[in-house]
């Protein structure tokens, strides 16, 4: 698909570039300017914060993925080949409604199947924040205030209740906003890698290290890096992210000279610092460099009052990409949602919502909500 789509693009005149490795395709997008991504897979291009469309063959789960894409930003979700058209016709408005805010190039630049920087991420690519509740619109308050500092700042919150979002509207609400958005989750990163990941590497630093590859740190140049459970971070790795925060330099692993980065650092964590602080599994100077500004998400149980919003806005959205009217909610159905303790805060909200959609009937009614919502 990769192939013969690239060929047919190119003939529209399209520039093209194509690649089945994902880290090939990032180092792709460091050396050039993409206008937009093609990708099967949505988890591999958001984290750029470029805009982007999912192709799925048929057959595919279409709308587990479809969701998927769609939550993780995609701009839309085509099946290939019976969509073929409406990805042209895509393109080409795409290319023709932004064509007057380009440098001029003579040709669009794309990445088939790959990832492409341009544009990258815009304000009007970042789902909005949902909820007229004091909680959040303080928390919105202080995103505008800082967002045109460099400032860094530390988002604090239970699992699911938007802390990553928060994060995306600093960074497209700042001066980088056109400079990449590239999110680290350092939980989910061995401690033995996590020096590599975040600082790169030269060609044979280590057994597997077959080509030179650019960290995190580098990659962000320019724009933000979003380094998601901080507070799960090893003490070891802990040193060195002190180390390129104090210094502003980092050094590739297998390398001896340091390079300037220049990169806003927005640091997230579902854990009390100060508590891991205490117990010695977080440096205090590293919680320092982190936390100039600290906002703090609260969770979804401190602000009930925007569980109803929260929940026609993803009703909206979820019916919609599923191609179907709204559903309409009973208000004692919407009663009872306020009232539940939502653990998993508003991401659990969004998928009682989607289940609720799946299985009620025209309307949403208490019943099905004490039947499908085990809060
Ligand atoms: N106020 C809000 N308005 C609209 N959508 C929201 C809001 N808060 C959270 N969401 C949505 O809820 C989901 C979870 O949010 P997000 O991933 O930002 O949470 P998080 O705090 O970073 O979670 P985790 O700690 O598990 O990484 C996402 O789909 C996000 O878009």
């Amino acid at each position: 698909m990769r192939k013969t789509l690239g060929e047919r693009l190119a003939y529209e005149g399209y520039a093209i570039e194509a690649t089945d490795d994902v880290s090939e395709a990032s180092e792709m997008c460091r050396q050039m300017a993409f206008d937009v991504v093609l990708t099967d897979d949505s988890s591999n291009a958001s984290p750029l914060g470029i805009p982007f469309i999912v192709l799925a063959g048929a057959g595919d789960n279409q709308i587990q993925r479809a969701v998927t894409a769609f939550r993780d930003g995609a701009m839309d979700f085509l099946q290939i080949p019976s969509d073929i058209n409406r990805l042209y016709d895509t393109l080409r408005r795409y290319s023709e409604e932004e064509a007057p805010t380009q440098t001029p190039l003579p040709k669009q630049r794309m990445s088939a199947h790959a990832m492409g920087r341009a544009r990258r991420t815009r304000t009007s690519s970042v789902q909005p924040i949902i909820g007229s509740s004091n909680a959040i619109g303080n928390v919105r308050q202080v995103v505008e205030r800082i967002a045109a500092f460099d400032t860094r700042t530390l988002i604090t919150g239970e699992n699911g209740t938007g802390k990553e979002l928060v994060a995306r509207w600093l960074h497209a609400k700042s001066r980088r906003a056109s400079g990449p958005f590239v999110e680290v989750n350092c939980a989910a990163i061995p401690s033995e890698l996590i020096e590599s990941e975040l600082f790169g590497h030269e060609r044979g630093a280590f057994t597997s290290a077959i080509k030179q590859r650019k960290g995190k740190f580098e990659q962000a140049t320019g724009g933000t890096l979003f380094m998601d459970e901080i507070g799960d971070m090893s003490l070891a790795a802990q040193a060195k992210v002190l180390r390129a925060l104090q210094e502003n330099k980092i050094c590739r692993v297998g390398s001896d000279k340091d390079i300037d980065v220049d990169v806003r650092v927005i640091a997230a964590t579902n854990k009390n610092l100060r508590e891991e602080i205490a117990k010695g599994n977080f440096r205090e100077d590293l919680y320092h460099r982190l936390s100039v500004i600290v906002i703090r998400v609260p969770p979804l149980r401190e602000r009930s009052s925007d569980v109803p919003e929260l929940t026609q806005h993803f009703v909206d959205e979820i019916s919609s990409l599923y191609g179907i009217p709204p559903k309409p909610i009973d208000s004692d159905a919407m009663e009872a949602l306020s009232a539940m303790r939502w653990s998993g805060n508003v991401r659990e909200l969004r998928n009682v919502i989607e289940r609720l959609i799946i299985l009620s009937g025209d309307t949403i009614t208490i019943d099905d909500v004490h039947k499908y919502c085990q809060s």
